[in-house]
């Protein structure tokens, strides 16, 4: 392999957004500077149509080849050779964005519990501020799944013809009673950590552990776990399955904040495409680019029915399904489905890949 033709090639980069001018949140309260990490891939090319911007889920960071490396990176499908590949930490992350542990710049200290309450759509517009910045005028694709796919739906609403192809993964149109159950419970686990209600970055650190297993029985399907997870005949104690959720939680409480898990999880409750636009169904009506709604057939958190669902109101809009124990997560592990899946859709809609 030519290294020195490698690192050419990926031309990476990780930088920082800086607004100082108030973001105005959907609430009526206003973040009053925003800082957004992002990392880009490759070259923009001077037609400009070569650019794919994809959102990552709950607990992704911006470095979107590095958690999604086998679709983003030399020789995957979307190679920063062909395309300036963009993501960008949302806000309320933890990952170099503005969120609970930055300085307010009004009061001097960390915002703690006093930061503000973001929607999906808010995280819309902080993607359209960066775009608008970066001078980007056309996106020839749009992807993420779940959290990601949610701010990828608002953001297409808003892009109408900026965007010519939309990909949402194992997400929906608008929050089941179900996932903002699903997000109570883990809530409710970082509010039993008796070190929540701190001014300290480690508050509710093993609550964020319950939390993140709580929600891995989301991710996950009794498949999976009976595949991967089932004990030795005459096991008493200790079982696989107990193991692996506390293993799941402390990897993730060690590399996140509670802060930005409560955000996060809150923003996800809060979508609703079709808030003031006299609902989902018609909201989704109005994308124009081309849509394919991913669906993975063991999810039980986004049911494949909400993928589906997007792709019946959404007019150029087609539904596919990745069959997989995974559960929900399968969008970020299934990556040979998905290219063929991929291939599937700019084949078939005349979209060069
Ligand atoms: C800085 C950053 O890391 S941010 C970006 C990275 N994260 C993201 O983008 C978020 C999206 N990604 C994810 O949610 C996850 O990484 C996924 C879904 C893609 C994959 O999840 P994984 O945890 O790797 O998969 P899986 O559920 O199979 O668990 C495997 C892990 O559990 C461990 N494990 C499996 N069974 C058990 C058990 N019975 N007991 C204890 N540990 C166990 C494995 O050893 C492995 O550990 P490792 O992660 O240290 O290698
Ligand atoms: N496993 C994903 C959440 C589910 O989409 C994440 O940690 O971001």
């Amino acid at each position: 392999m030519n290294l020195t033709h490698s690192i050419v090639n990926i031309n990476m980069r990780t930088d920082i957004f800086h607004s100082k001018t108030p973001f105005v949140l959907e609430s009526g309260q206003e973040l009053p500077e925003l800082e957004l990490a992002y990392t880009t891939y490759g070259k923009l090319n001077s037609a400009q149509d070569n650019v794919i911007w994809v959102v990552h889920a709950l607990t992704g960071d911006s470095r979107v080849g590095d958690w999604w490396n086998g679709m983003v990176g030399e020789d995957q499908f979307f190679d920063p050779a062909d395309y300036f590949i963009i993501c960008v930490n949302l806000p309320g992350s933890c990952y170099g964005s503005t969120n609970p542990l930055s300085s307010n710049p009004i009061t001097g200290k960390n915002y703690y519990y006093d930061f503000p309450l973001l929607t999906t759509r808010d995280m819309a517009n902080a993607l359209e501020s960066i775009r608008q910045s970066l001078g980007i005028n056309q996106i020839h694709t749009l992807l993420g799944g779940s959290l990601g796919g949610q701010v990828a739906l608002e953001w297409a609403y808003l892009l109408e013809d900026r965007l010519q192809n939309l990909v949402i993964l194992a997400s929906t149109a608008k929050s089941s009673p179900w996932v903002i159950g699903f997000n109570e419970t883990q809530r409710m686990a970082i509010e039993s950590d008796c070190t929540w209600g701190e001014e300290s970055a480690d508050a509710g650190k093993k609550g964020l552990e319950t939390a993140r297993a709580i929600a891995m029985m989301s991710y996950r399907h009794p498949w999976d776990f009976a595949k991967k997870q089932e004990s030795p005949s005459g096991t008493l104690d200790n079982f696989r399955s107990s193991s692996y959720l506390r293993y799941q939680g402390q990897k993730l409480a060690n590399r996140f904040t509670a802060f930005s898990y409560w955000i996060l999880s809150k923003a996800m409750d809060s979508h609703d495409l079709g808030r003031g636009r006299g609902g989902y169904q018609d909201a989704l009506k109005k994308i124009k680019a081309r849509t394919l709604a991913v669906g993975v057939d063991t999810d039980l958190l986004f049911l494949p029915e909400e993928s589906m669902e997007i792709a019946k109101y959404i007019p150029k809009a087609s539904y596919r399904e990745i069959k997989a124990t995974a559960g929900h997560d399968a969008f970020l592990i299934e990556f040979e489905q998905l290219r063929y899946i991929l291939q599937s859709f700019y084949i078939s809609n005349g979209s060069k890949n």
